[in-house]
């Protein structure tokens, strides 16, 4: 099937109020939305005629015996079935304006999403992610749709109290006493419950945060046997929902059954005044009859009134979340006239002070030019800034100051899309997607044949224990790839890198799962498959260092030493220090 893209957006001036930055979105739908709120108007309008037939069979055919009382039995049935028909009708086209706006306000979010920059996930928590693009858009749709259905359900209160005005105007009178008081208290539930539920939304996001760590950190939580620490944190968590449904329900067991009794104080009341009127003679008991129905009939509409003013601060607070994600720019984009040209890979640092979004700074002032086709290590102690390089180069964030640049030219007058697919970067936890082994080495070159998709896992020493798996390339890795060794899914994610062929490739500690031998295997079929490239291996591995020609040892986020790995030991006593302190043979 194929999918249709959203056919409104947010509109982005943010001094606007939330629902006012909606409006395209139900714009985009009016026709249906407007069709089901004539139905439904329509349907109600038949629905109030029901009583007062009822009125006139009692009277006429019950009390004069003048009429025949089938007749009414038969339209009242007759209207009971077009009114049920309309109702559906409406009904339907209500949930289909609600799901399609979802479906937009769904895609936009997922859409944004995909654009923002790495820094935006460092800050932001999975569960929260997952909270606001389900439960929140859920709550802004339902809003937008079945607000208005709601309103119209109580202009069903005008046009039948018009019609009991028309029957008996005291009477009509006493039957409404009770309705705005219906309307307030349930109004006033509504308010005293929302902060409640607000507060049960809050702690079910929490909880969720919490689940989806424990089922992410299973392995380490049986591995550290701290099952029941962390049962005890979800119990926590449970505890504090507990708490707050528990306050829920006491709210609303004291409003509940107010708001249930008053209509039958309603009914009592026109028992009390329509029987003293019909014993004197001022009206019918069909009239009593009829205005019972309509009691009961208009005792729902009110009563949303007041669902309808939560799901509105509900949809505010949710549409105010939404919204924040959509406002957030993504500041990594590209430029006014984005640059696209094939890269040699002479690649240059000049002077890049960098910081993490959270104010970490990794790199400070570090200046360092690799030349095509150069194979160079990156060395030095934890968090000195290693990693960090390979990002900034592939413009995962932008330098804080200074620029890197790809054969003169800065990254960020790249274009994002050719930057990125000429970067190649393998991490050292790679994800693998639960896909079979040839669609994940072909994420990156979705059209790759099999030949292609073969060389390069030959390359990256993975094509031996592919063949060996059950189904060869066709095998689906598990969720994360969990069912291969973290070595396997090391070498499929090299493939994956080496079937784009990238002129500039970042191994980030890429090889520290695989034994010395294949290792060096795969380091010097990458020299062979492209001489030109230029490889920045982040290395913690003396095999690994000895592969380069080039060792740069960096401290602080600056570069300290540049050299051939002898140089460096017979220069550099600080070279043979991180050595020993974490290089491992
Ligand atoms: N996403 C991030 N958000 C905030 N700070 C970060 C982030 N990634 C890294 N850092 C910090 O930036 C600094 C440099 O990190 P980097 O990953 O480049 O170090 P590294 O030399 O590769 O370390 P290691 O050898 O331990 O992998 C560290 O202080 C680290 O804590």
């Amino acid at each position: 099937m194929s999918r249709r893209a959203p056919r409104a957006s947010i509109d982005p001036d943010v001094r606007k109020t939330w629902l006012r930055r909606a409006l395209p979105l139900v714009k985009a739908h009016k026709t249906l939305l407007i069709t089901s709120l004539t139905l439904s108007f329509a349907g109600l309008i038949v629905q109030v005629q029901i009583p007062n037939l009822v009125r006139i069979g009692i009277d006429d055919a019950v009390v004069d015996r003048s009429g025949e009382l089938t007749t009414y039995v038969w339209w009242i049935v007759a209207l009971a079935l077009v009114q049920g028909f309309i109702n559906y009708l409406a009904r339907l086209y209500l949930l289909r304006t609600a799901y399609e706006m979802e479906y937009d306000l769904r895609n936009i979010v997922y859409s944004h999403l995909v654009r923002m920059p790495f820094g935006f996930y460092d800050r932001v928590q999975t569960g929260e992610l997952m909270s606001r693009s389900g439960s929140d858009i859920r709550a802004v749709q339902m809003y937008l749709a079945f607000g208005p259905s709601i309103l119209v359900q109580c202009l069903i209160a005008v046009v039948a109290f018009g019609l009991m005005l028309s029957i008996n105007v005291p009477l009509a009178i006493v039957a409404m006493v009770t309705m705005p008081i219906i309307g307030v208290l349930g109004v006033s539930m509504r308010k005293a419950i929302f902060p409640v539920s607000w507060l049960i939304q809050a702690r079910l996001a929490q909880l969720a945060t919490v689940v989806d760590e424990n089922i992410q950190g299973v392995r380490i939580v049986k591995a550290f046997a701290a099952e029941g620490r962390q049962l005890r944190s979800l119990a926590e968590s449970a505890d504090r929902i507990r708490w707050a449904y528990r306050q829920d329900a006491r709210i609303r067991s004291r409003w509940n059954p107010m708001l249930d009794n008053l209509p039958r104080l309603g009914l009592a009341l026109v028992l009390l005044v329509g029987g003293l009127m019909v014993i004197d003679g001022h009206t019918t008991v069909g009239t009593i009859v009829a205005f019972n129905s309509y009691i009961l009939m208009l005792q729902p509409p009110f009563r949303m009134l007041g669902m309808m003013i939560m799901m509105g601060q509900r949809a505010s607070a949710s549409a105010r979340r939404i919204y924040e994600i959509l406002d957030t720019p993504s500041d990594v984009v590209d430029g006014p006239d984005p640059v696209v040209v094939p890269l040699r890979g002479d690649l240059a640092f000049e002077d890049v002070v960098f910081a993490y979004p959270n104010g970490t700074v990794a790199l400070e002032g570090l200046t360092l030019r690799i030349r095509p086709g150069e194979t160079v290590a990156v060395v030095g102690g934890t968090g000195s800034g290693k990693s960090t390089l390979g990002r900034l180069t592939a413009r995962f964030y932008d330098v804080t100051s200074g620029r890197v640049t790809i054969d003169g030219h800065d990254v960020r007058d790249l274009s994002l899309a050719s930057l990125r697919e000429q970067v190649g970067i393998v991490p050292d936890e790679p994800f693998l997607f639960s896909l079979s082994i040839h669609d994940n080495i072909a994420y990156g070159k979705p059209h790759a044949s099999r030949d292609d998709v073969i060389a390069a896992a030959v390359a990256a020493g993975a094509d031996e224990f592919i063949r060996n798996l059950p189904e060869g390339y066709d095998t689906v890795v598990g969720e994360r790839g969990y069912t291969l060794s973290g070595g396997q899914r090391q070498r499929v994610a090299i493939a994956r890198a080496l079937l784009v062929n990238p002129p500039i490739l970042v191994l980030d500690d890429a090889t520290s799962a695989i034994d010395v031998t294949v290792e060096q295997m795969i380091h010097s079929s990458l020299r062979d498959k492209m001489r030109g490239r230029t490889t920045l291996i982040v290395a913690h591995r003396l095999s690994t260092i000895s592969l380069a020609e080039r060792v740069v040892l960096m401290a602080d986020g600056r570069v300290i030493a540049d050299g051939t790995h002898e140089s460096l030991l017979a220069t550099e006593p600080r070279y043979a220090e991180v050595l020993a302190a974490q290089v491992t043979a």
